[in-house]
């Protein structure tokens, strides 16, 4: 998996790809990551990549140019790459989002910074959004970061069988079960007895009426998205009677 950033802060989007799991990834050639600065194509001495808005207004906005000359290089680098503008205007970044990026061998992320980006650009240049939430963020680095680590996840091989993404909560519609590591007592509390017996099927079991039991507790929404099975529907009956009151 590539990724070809756009941003104004270069130094910002390889500070992910640096550390554990993402930066072992990079050494193993797993993930690449090449970041594209507007300033490098500036044809002015200023190296001026933003202007005062038309209409008047607080802020400013990224010019087109020198931007579109920055996306053609990524764009011929990166051959056949969608490029992803992240914006708080764009689709909600979600699993199956994240799911479908992962199959793309190379993803362009352009990164907005002011009061974002001329919209001949957008109209022009860009082939869809995304947005991490309902929120106005100082530039596009951070949702883009989040973008590459949630989509760098589920690349084959990064995640060794100890960290498997698979065991992640959403990645089958189900928040994550709870999780304990010793000590066996803190105070008064105690781990679940069923974690400690070596009886894996149990824990298995004991593990999925809790993401249920859990998802319906504070994310029903996802409960209703996803359905359950009958077997389901009885753990869910048993997380219920266990939960009374
Ligand atoms: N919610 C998000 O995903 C997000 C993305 C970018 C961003 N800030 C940069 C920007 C500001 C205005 C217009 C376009 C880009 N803030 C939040």
């Amino acid at each position: 998996m590539r990724f070809d950033v756009i941003t104004l802060f270069p130094e910002m989007v390889h500070g992910l790809l640096g550390h554990g799991v993402m930066g072992r990834a990079v050494d193993r050639g797993l993930i690449e990551l090449v970041t594209w600065n507007p300033r490098d194509y500036s044809e002015d001495r200023h190296a001026t990549v933003d202007d005062r808005p038309y209409g008047g207004g607080p802020g400013m906005v990224m010019k087109v140019e020198p931007l579109r000359t920055t996306i053609r290089a990524a764009r011929a680098a990166a051959a056949a790459a969608p490029v992803i503008y992240l914006s708080p205007d764009g689709e909600r970044l979600d699993g199956p989002r994240v799911r479908r990026l992962a199959q793309d061998r190379r993803v362009i992320l352009l990164c907005g910074r002011y009061e974002g980006i001329d919209e001949r650009l957008i109209d022009e240049e860009v082939d869809q959004s995304l947005s991490i939430g309902d929120y106005v963020l100082s530039g596009g680095e951070l949702p883009a970061m989040v973008v590459m680590d949630a989509v760098a996840r589920l690349v084959p091989g990064v995640l060794g069988h100890a960290e498997s993404a698979s065991q992640d909560a959403f990645a089958d519609g189900l928040l994550d079960c709870p999780h304990y590591t010793r000590p066996e007592w803190i105070d008064d509390r105690r781990v679940p007895a069923v974690l400690l017996s070596g009886d894996h099927q149990a824990v298995a079991r004991w593990r999925l009426k809790q993401a249920l039991g859990r998802t319906l507790e504070k994310r029903p929404d996802l409960l209703d998205q996803r359905g359950v099975s009958d077997d389901e529907q009885a753990l869910l009956d048993e997380y219920r009677a266990g939960h009374q009151g």
